[in-house]
């Protein structure tokens, strides 16, 4: 198809190849010693290609990583030495830049070269990021890692986008303004807006005024939504369940955040695994994709020069089938079905079923029972010519359901998978882009950098140039990167032209279900038209020469369009493989560094702020804390010295009083009626009661007292807990007249005041007031016999014995009988009427004895001052506690706080130096060039 050739004036043809003749270009030297046959190498003799083989071998023995992982990054240490060792590296003597084969031969040894270094400086970049994103997993299990805020508008949270995942803006900068944003799908997320790494910053544009002035506090761990909307693989989609995304957002807590990004951090690093070792493995892997019917397996058919797969002109293909070298298979052609859920292992039959490749038409229409299948054939194709079998990778060919609404996500989700390193999507030249397919497009897009894309079909279409316009103009909108290499990347064919041998074992000729399309003849086109081509029309429009040269040039124009796909496809895996293998680590290495440094930013801001507010707290705490401890000592003294204090004094009092009261009990009668000499028992009895009874009632204004006083000690003891602890003090309220209940008014019984006979008569007090006596009774009795003397103040008895002295016995004799019984009389007479005053008195006496045998002040004293002690106790202990607690509460956040401050300073540390981590690994990412030539092909080796 010359005519549909470069029409947008692509690059030119790296190759300039544009013929079959020239299919191969790199590993398809001249023929040498007339061997008749395009091969690998020139030199050697026989079939196989010796150059191929070397490159092979080459390839296999350079591990890539190996030994050479850290040696640094310069081409001299990529290179393994086996390199050297094998390949026939022209000796500069022997060397002949005339010679085409020695300079394709040093191209493609430097085009390997530079290769190898590309994948070592890939390698340790993303041996470099495993290892900062486990710190980072270490970090975030120390200190929570801030994570932005997914606050999607409605539009953007299409539930049934495909690809959850945002798009990878920031790195495909070659979008730009080209990119129409009617096509992007509806989940696509705002562009994005990286500068804005400050914390607080406001949020998204996209947010209304009003939704901004509803928005709640954001949760601390969450930030700057808009940065969210950036990330592309460090992304934590909050939309789980019923819970709206601010709803969620605000129901995790730090520690889930945290998990939830640990989560990805894992995946990432899973995902950097399998990068290296794809980068590792020297295969590759083509996935054939493109709407229903656009002619995948009939693509598919033409590129393998067989009828393998089943083409049909209904849609047919429904599982994922993977054409491999049967090398692969211990040379044996068949098919392994794998079940669906079933993981495939080749040296495990349990895990597939065997068919013959005739079966193939049954199984790839039955998605219900098989996910996949691995089809083994044999490539007939020489190896210069060949994809699957080129002597430098092994390939396999995946030939993909049609896409549609069901199966979009699936293949999509394929495409992704690290091991495809090459998409070739087929496109309807009738159809063009479908929405799906452009849905699919753009993300392949994204996730591979570059696609291949064939035009099928084009015999179909009458007006060429102007499909090809109309399509390259959609692919320039969908895959920029694709777009600028158009002439390598984007091929207008039509594979039904090309002539294909039967399946193995299949039904012979006429092309089974193929529905007429494709001419299964090996040697070469058919001659007659397939009545596919309305090219006939064009012949009707006056186009000169006859019908059948005409058709015939037709169809080698479109074999030799076939073959020119084909070397680009090769070159494209083959030799730009550094792109198709390389670039999705880089891709994805790109982003992630990226996400990397978004995310150490805003934590780095954040544990600076955090580290701020740290340190406010810690300058109020830690006088706050000294103030406690202090206070504690204080109050805690307070307390004590109240209790102390309050029962010193109410001992003190109740002892006083109780002795004054005890002490002049008997001073008194206490209102009790002397009821005359017949009733004087029964007045001692009174006396005794009454006056018993007056000390109970001084006890009882003792402990009167004693509540009082602790009613003034307890709100002391409180005042000092609200001055030290304000609101923290429990305020219990202090019930005084709960007080010296137990029953303390045992006196009577305690004591045991017998009132005896000799309690009326007070002879001590008689004795004691002789003269009052003598001056009364006696002297009338002496003092009319004796004379004056008596009078003279002398004691009654003296003058007793003065008068028996003057008056001379005898005559005493005479008086003594009448004056005993008068003296008898009168002393009986007196001691009757001095009852009422002795007998209080005598009583007082003897209940003043018995109270101090009982120590009664003393105990009484004791006993209301150790309850007064004991109600206060109970504050003071309060107190004590609360001060306590206070100081430990206090002491306890300020360790916290200065752990919490340790953290947060390693944590800003750590995440300055992740920025500079990211940005230096970031900067070796960037040198890796995936898109210049190699410097010996640009130097004009590559032909
Ligand atoms: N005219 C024309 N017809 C073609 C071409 N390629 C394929 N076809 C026909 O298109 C129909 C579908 O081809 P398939 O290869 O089965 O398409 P497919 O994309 O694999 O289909 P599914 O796998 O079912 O999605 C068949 O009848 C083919 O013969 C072409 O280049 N030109």
């Amino acid at each position: 198809m010359s005519s549909g050739k470069k029409p947008h004036g692509g690059p030119p043809d790296a190759s300039g190849e544009g013929s079959s003749s020239r299919s191969g270009d790199y590993f398809s030297p001249p023929r040498v010693g007339g061997s008749g046959r395009p091969g690998m190498v020139t030199v050697g003799s026989g079939s196989t290609s010796e150059n191929a083989r070397r490159l092979a071998a080459m390839l296999d023995d350079d591990s890539g990583y190996g030994g050479s992982m850290m040696d640094g990054g310069s081409m001299a240490e990529g290179w393994h030495p086996g390199l050297t060792a094998d390949r026939p590296t022209p000796d500069p003597s022997e060397y002949n830049p005339a010679n085409d084969t020695d300079r394709k031969v040093l191209a493609s040894h430097i085009h390997q070269l530079y290769y190898n270094q590309n994948k070592n400086a890939l390698g340790r970049a993303i041996n470099e990021t495993v290892d900062a994103l486990k710190k980072l997993q270490e970090m975030n299990s120390v200190w929570p890692a801030h994570y932005p805020s997914v606050q999607r508008t409605e539009a953007q949270a299409t539930p049934d986008r495909s690809d959850p995942r945002p798009g990878l803006h920031h790195t495909h900068s070659t979008m730009g303004g080209n990119f129409d944003g009617a096509h992007a799908p509806t989940g696509r997320p705002m562009p994005p807006q990286r500068a804005g790494t400050s914390i607080g910053e406001s949020s998204s544009a996209a947010e209304s005024s009003s939704a901004a002035s509803t928005r709640p506090v954001p949760e601390p761990r969450l930030v700057t939504p808009q940065l969210a909307q950036d990330f592309s693989i460090l992304k934590i989609d909050l939309k789980m369940g019923s819970l709206r995304q601010t709803e969620l957002v605000h129901s995790l807590e730090k520690g889930s955040i945290a998990a939830l990004l640990d989560g990805q951090i894992q995946k990432s690093v899973n995902h950097l695994f399998a990068l290296r070792e794809r980068i590792d493995d020297t295969s590759s892997k083509v996935l054939v994709t493109g709407d229903l019917n656009a002619g995948k397996s009939t693509f598919c058919n033409a590129l393998l020069r067989r009828k393998v797969l089943p083409e049909d002109q209904q849609p047919c293909t429904s599982i994922f089938c993977e054409v491999l070298d049967c090398r692969e298979n211990a040379g044996v052609e068949e098919v392994h079905a794998i079940p669906v859920g079933q993981k495939y292992n080749r040296d495990d039959e349990r895990t597939y079923s065997v068919f013959a490749i005739r079966d193939l038409e049954k199984i790839v229409i039955d998605d219900e029972r098989w996910s996949t299948c691995k089809i083994y054939i044999k490539d007939i194709r020489s190896v210069d010519e060949s994809l699957l079998n080129n002597g430098v990778v092994d390939i396999a060919l995946i030939d993909a359901p049609g896409l549609n609404k069901d199966s979009v996500i699936t293949t999509a989700n394929f495409a992704k998978q690290e091991e495809i390193d090459v998409v070739v999507f087929v496109v309807s030249a009738a159809n063009h882009f479908t929405e799906s397919a452009k849905e699919f497009v753009f993300n392949a897009a994204r996730e591979k950098a570059y696609m291949f894309i064939v035009v099928n079909g084009f015999d179909a279409i009458r007006d060429k140039k102007r499909a090809q316009e109309m399509i390259l103009k959609q692919v320039q909108k969908l895959s920029p990167a694709t777009f600028k290499e158009s002439s390598e990347l984007v091929h207008f064919v039509s594979s039904n032209a090309i002539p294909v041998a039967p399946a193995p074992g299949g039904p012979s000729g006429g092309g089974g279900s193929s529905g007429g399309s494709g001419n299964e003849n090996p040697d070469g086109p058919g001659d007659e038209d397939d009545g596919n081509d309305d090219e006939d029309s064009n012949v009707k429009h006056g186009d000169p020469g006859s019908p059948v040269d005409k058709n015939k040039g037709k169809e080698k124009e479109k074999i030799a369009d076939f073959e020119e796909l084909e070397s680009s496809l090769r070159r494209f895996v083959l030799e730009k493989r550094a792109r198709s293998k390389l670039a999705p680590a880089k891709t994805y290495l790109m982003n992630l560094l990226g996400d990397l440094a978004s995310l150490a930013n805003v934590n780095r801001d954040v544990a600076h702020s955090e580290l701020d507010r740290v340190n406010n707290d810690l300058a109020e705490l830690v006088p706050k804390f000294e103030q406690a401890k202090r206070a504690n000592d204080s109050a805690d003294k307070g307390s004590d010295q109240t209790i102390e204090d309050t029962v010193t004094e109410v001992y003190s009092s109740t002892r006083d009083t109780l002795n004054t009261t005890i002490r002049n009990i008997g001073e008194q009668d206490h209102g009790v009626i002397y009821p005359g000499v017949f009733s004087a028992y029964q007045y001692a009895e009174d006396l005794k009661y009454v006056m018993l009874q007056t000390i109970s009632d001084t006890v009882g204004s003792c402990e009167e007292h004693a509540r009082q006083r602790t009613v003034q000690g307890v709100n002391m003891i409180k005042n000092l807990g609200l001055l030290h602890l304000g609101n923290g003090f429990p305020d219990v309220s202090f019930r005084p007249e709960n007080m010296f209940k137990r029953r303390k008014d045992a006196l009577a019984r305690q004591v045991d005041v017998e009132v005896d006979f000799a309690d009326f008569f007070d002879f001590t007090s008689l004795w004691e007031r002789q003269e009052k006596v003598a001056g009364t009774s006696m002297a009338l009795t002496v003092a009319g016999v004796v004379g004056g003397r008596l009078v003279g103040g002398v004691g009654w008895l003296d003058g007793t014995l003065g008068a028996i002295k003057i008056m001379g016995v005898g005559n005493l004799r005479r008086l003594i009988i009448p004056g005993a019984v008068l003296t008898v009389l009168l002393g009986a007479t007196y001691a009757i009427s001095s009852i009422p005053h002795s007998l209080p008195r005598r009583i007082s006496n003897k209940l003043h004895a018995q109270l101090s045998t009982l120590d009664y002040t003393h105990s009484n004293a004791t006993r209301i001052s150790s309850e007064v002690r004991r109600a206060l106790k109970y504050p003071a202990d309060n107190l004590r506690v609360g001060l306590k607690r206070n100081v430990e509460k206090l002491q306890g956040k300020k360790e916290d706080t200065d752990k919490l401050k340790y953290e947060t300073q390693t944590a800003a540390k750590y995440f300055g130096n992740l920025i500079g981590k990211t940005g230096e690994i970031r900067g070796k990412v960037m040198r890796v060039d995936l898109e210049g030539p190699a410097p010996g092909v640009a130097a004009g080796f590559d032909g």
